[in-house]
């Protein structure tokens, strides 16, 4: 390895909270600029006095990926992140906390278990794709958020019809929706008395409440056994691994990890595609002759190739517990090494005419792994990619075999970040008409 013992690598010399604020705010913007300054290795400084370093060579960010677990920390642990998620969330979990939670989570979302949620995904999928309204732009973000909820409430959670489900779809993306006033709520508790931060903790404690009493009922549900959503899976799968099972709190941290982790990220990869679709008529009309001829393969390449163009999380990070050479530095014990999705999508040393939408690049054999990042790698990848790509391929089949997509704009818009996502600014909208 090329390692130098020297400093770390170059970067901005701002004040920390310039650098911090601007990363959060503007991050798909300025990590390209800091890519051309300084190089494919490039040092940020953030609030506390943290050290960040973003890498952009796919190699470094395999090394990062690939990194031994003991070595190379999530360590998402802030105070916002568990305030929301628990303390139990795999999200936050590492080394053996993390090896046992993913353990028992994975049998949820493994082959089989993907294979029975297709049903109920295409039933809402069509029963939404039915009520589109015809011929008026509307924002296919907006769609897609309230599509990806129904999915999470009847797939993920198994929530039937009645007065909890109605509560949940209504407060869901009220406790989802965080914007800068809520955060020093979630990082000091001690707030969570007053003002707006009081009401964000009362939400959050019925949502609680909600999830446990669903639980609970489920456990003790005549057709637990043979029903097919997530929850219902989990309890069984824990009920079988005695004492090492998923305690409940553990098991309602997750359940709350996912809705976090797997709604607004679907439902922004699929309005990407939606939009791109609209945009294009050739690349519409071969995603339409997919849809009717059911090809999974083709419409699964549109929204790999959506989650290319338009990544949803722009970086991937993990926290060094003791110094590694990487990127051609020695980098200490606390830094935060982010490998930079956004960066290697774009690259068109990569991918042929990286900034056109062309799902066929997925078709013949995919990139590999090492550039096609948007659910991150090694072991912490996405526990929800199969899910929502399943998801994905339905969702378009259940709209393209019904609508023309238009255009409702010119194709110029751009991302923003929203919940630490990049989202379409504008909603990604779009118009339709029935097919002919
Ligand atoms: C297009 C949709 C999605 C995108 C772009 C996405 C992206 C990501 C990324 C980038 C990570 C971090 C991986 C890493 O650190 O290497 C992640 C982790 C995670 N995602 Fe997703 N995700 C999506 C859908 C989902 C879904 C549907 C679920 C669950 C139902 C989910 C649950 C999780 C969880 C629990 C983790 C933590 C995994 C771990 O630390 O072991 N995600 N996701």
């Amino acid at each position: 390895m090329n390692t130098r013992t020297a400093d770390l690598p170059p970067g901005p010399r701002l004040p920390e909270w310039v650098q911090s604020a601007a990363f959060l705010s503007l991050r798909h913007r300025i990590v390209p600029f800091l890519r051309r300054r300084y190089g494919e290795t490039v040092r940020l400084r953030l609030v506390g006095g943290r050290t960040a370093v973003q890498l952009s060579n796919p190699e470094h960010i395999r090394q990062l990926l690939a990194g031994s677990p003991t070595t190379f920390h999530a360590n998402r642990g802030n105070a916002v992140l568990r305030s929301l998620l628990g303390e139990h969330s795999l999200f936050l979990a590492d080394e053996d906390e993390h090896t046992r939670l993913r353990r028992l989570l994975w049998p949820a979302f493994n082959g089989a278990a993907l294979r029975g949620y297709g049903e109920l995904i295409t039933g809402l999928a069509a029963e939404d794709a039915e009520r589109w309204p015809s011929g008026v732009p509307f924002s296919a973000h907006a769609r897609m958020q309230t599509l990806t909820l129904e999915v999470m409430l009847r797939v993920v959670y198994g929530i039937a019809d009645g007065p909890r489900l109605d509560e949940l779809r209504v407060r869901f993306p009220e406790l989802l929706d965080i914007g800068p006033l809520d955060l020093p709520g979630l990082q000091k508790p001690e707030l969570q008395r007053f003002w707006v931060w009081r009401r964000k903790a009362e939400l959050q404690r019925r949502v609680d409440a909600l999830i446990r009493a669903e639980t609970a009922e489920r456990r003790k549900a005549p057709d637990l056994a043979e029903r097919t959503d997530v929850l219902s899976q989990l309890l069984r799968f824990s009920a079988g691994s005695g004492a090492d099972g998923l305690s409940d709190a553990e098991l309602h941290d997750n359940l709350i990890t996912m809705l976090v982790g797997g709604h607004e990220t679907t439902a922004t990869a699929l309005a990407w595609a939606l939009y791109e679709l609209s945009h294009d008529p050739d690349q519409l009309a071969a995603a339409q002759r997919a849809a009717d001829e059911n090809d999974q393969k083709y419409l699964e390449a549109v929204v790999k190739e959506s989650l290319r163009l338009h990544p949803v999380i722009h970086e991937v990070g993990r926290t060094l517990t003791e110094p590694v050479d990487l990127g051609g530095y020695r980098l200490p014990a606390g830094t935060l090494v982010m490998g930079s999705i956004g960066l290697v999508h774009a690259d068109p040393t990569l991918f042929e005419q990286p900034a056109a939408f062309r799902p066929a690049r997925f078709l013949d054999g995919n990139p590999p792994a090492t550039i096609w990042l948007p659910f991150g790698g090694g072991l912490r990848r996405c526990i929800g990619a199969a899910f929502s790509l399943v998801e994905g391929v339905i969702v378009l089949r259940e709209a393209l075999v019904r609508w023309q997509l238009r255009p409702a704009g010119d194709r110029t818009e751009p991302a923003r970040v929203r919940n630490l996502m990049l989202v379409p600014a504008r909603g990604a909208r779009i118009s339709a008409v029935p097919r002919a």
